[in-house]
């Protein structure tokens, strides 16, 4: 078809580039009119030297947050939820500023403190503080409050885990669901998203996964396996467990129309910039990158203890990428798997 093929060669040497900085493994998969593409580097799991396999299931991150994104605007849209009405017009009295609003939460613009750049400032040590810990959200939240506010409310963007938190809340007031159910019903069933599950607090990833790894801050030390965790610091911020082919699945159906009426989504995709570069942007619980070729894709990325990951489509939901490292912290790792997606979206010029 006329169009952008994903360039193979590339995306398999942004691969190569991502274990060459750090990662054990890194995977691809590619979607779009000519078919599925994938790709994989490295391994998924280091004791036993088993090769990074496309199909593996791995922990999310703050892709999640897309999800509960989705989640809460569907309830928008049922006028469950009022997108501009107080937190704590549901949750009364939750908030110490009434001015802080569901829309506030969903573009990062609340103010509300990130609790874990204190929890992780010492990355392995944060860490096994908490993988067996199981928090209600609530001492979650009592954790950012200790901290001082980031903003005004609404005033500027400033990318905050308790958001999403708060967010998860909102949804089990409103369906008195939990919010692994509400995502159950309203979208990995309805897609058929049979690798992707929200198990908090289980600490196992079930069937073929990757394991992930922690590079401690001691330079040189050995990597620390990370992968079972309660990821329970993080849930409707960040505990969704899944697999290339399912966030694939999920991003299209997403920005194809298959999950949210035109006004939400149209809303969701309305994003401001998140720092000077004008290439990042955030709407509601979805990025925009604007990439060289002058296409725009819409998605998330995650970070969670031992997993990299982005998962992205274009506007139409024709195109989509989604690709992980199977390690977290090591930036050039991250920077270098994130050239998987100039190789899918701006590949080559077919004619
Ligand atoms: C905005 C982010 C980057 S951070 C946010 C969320 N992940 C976290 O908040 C965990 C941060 C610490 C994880 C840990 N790092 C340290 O411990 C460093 N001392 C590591 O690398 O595994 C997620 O996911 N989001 C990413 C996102 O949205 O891309």
């Amino acid at each position: 078809a006329a169009g952008t093929a994903p360039d193979l060669e590339a995306l398999t040497q942004a691969l190569r580039n991502t274990t060459a900085a750090g990662a054990p493994g890194a995977m691809a998969r590619f979607s779009g009119p000519d078919g599925v593409r994938t790709r994989a580097v490295g391994v998924r799991d280091r004791a036993t030297g088993a090769v990074m396999d496309p199909q593996a299931r791995f922990r999310i991150g703050s892709v999640s947050k897309t999800f509960s994104s989705v989640v809460l605007l569907q309830l928008v849209g049922e006028k469950k939820i009022d997108l501009d009405a107080p937190v704590n017009r549901y949750l009364p009295g939750l908030l110490p500023d009434e001015r802080i609003t569901v829309r506030h939460l969903l573009t990062h613009r609340s103010g509300l403190a990130d609790y874990t750049d204190a929890m992780f400032e010492q990355t392995v040590p944060g860490f096994e503080a908490v993988r067996n810990r199981v928090f209600s959200y609530q001492e979650l939240l009592d954790l950012s409050l200790r901290e001082p506010r980031t903003t005004e409310p609404g005033v500027a963007y400033k990318y905050s885990n308790t958001n999403f938190v708060v967010v998860g809340m909102l949804i089990e007031k409103a369906t008195g669901n939990r919010v692994g159910k509400e995502y159950e019903r309203r979208i990995f069933k309805p897609l058929g998203l049979r690798d992707t599950t929200y198990v908090h607090p289980d600490t196992r990833i079930k069937g073929l996964h990757a394991r992930g790894y922690l590079h401690p801050d001691e330079a040189g030390a050995p990597l620390v396996d990370s992968t079972e965790q309660t990821v329970s610091w993080a849930q409707s911020a960040g505990a969704v467990i899944s697999s290339p082919a399912d966030l694939n699945t999920f991003t299209s159906a997403l920005l194809g129309g298959r999950l949210l009426p035109p006004r939400l989504l149209d809303a969701m995709v309305t994003a401001t910039p998140t720092d000077t570069t004008n290439t990042r942007f955030y709407g509601l619980g979805l990025r925009r990158y604007d990439l060289s070729c002058g296409t725009s894709v819409y998605g998330h990325t995650g970070t969670v203890q031992g997993f990299y990951t982005y998962a992205f489509s274009t506007r139409d939901g024709r195109r989509s990428l989604s690709a992980m490292a199977n390690t977290s912290n090591r930036g050039e790792a991250n920077t270098a798997l994130g050239g998987t997606l100039e190789a899918a979206f701006c590949g080559k010029q077919t004619e």
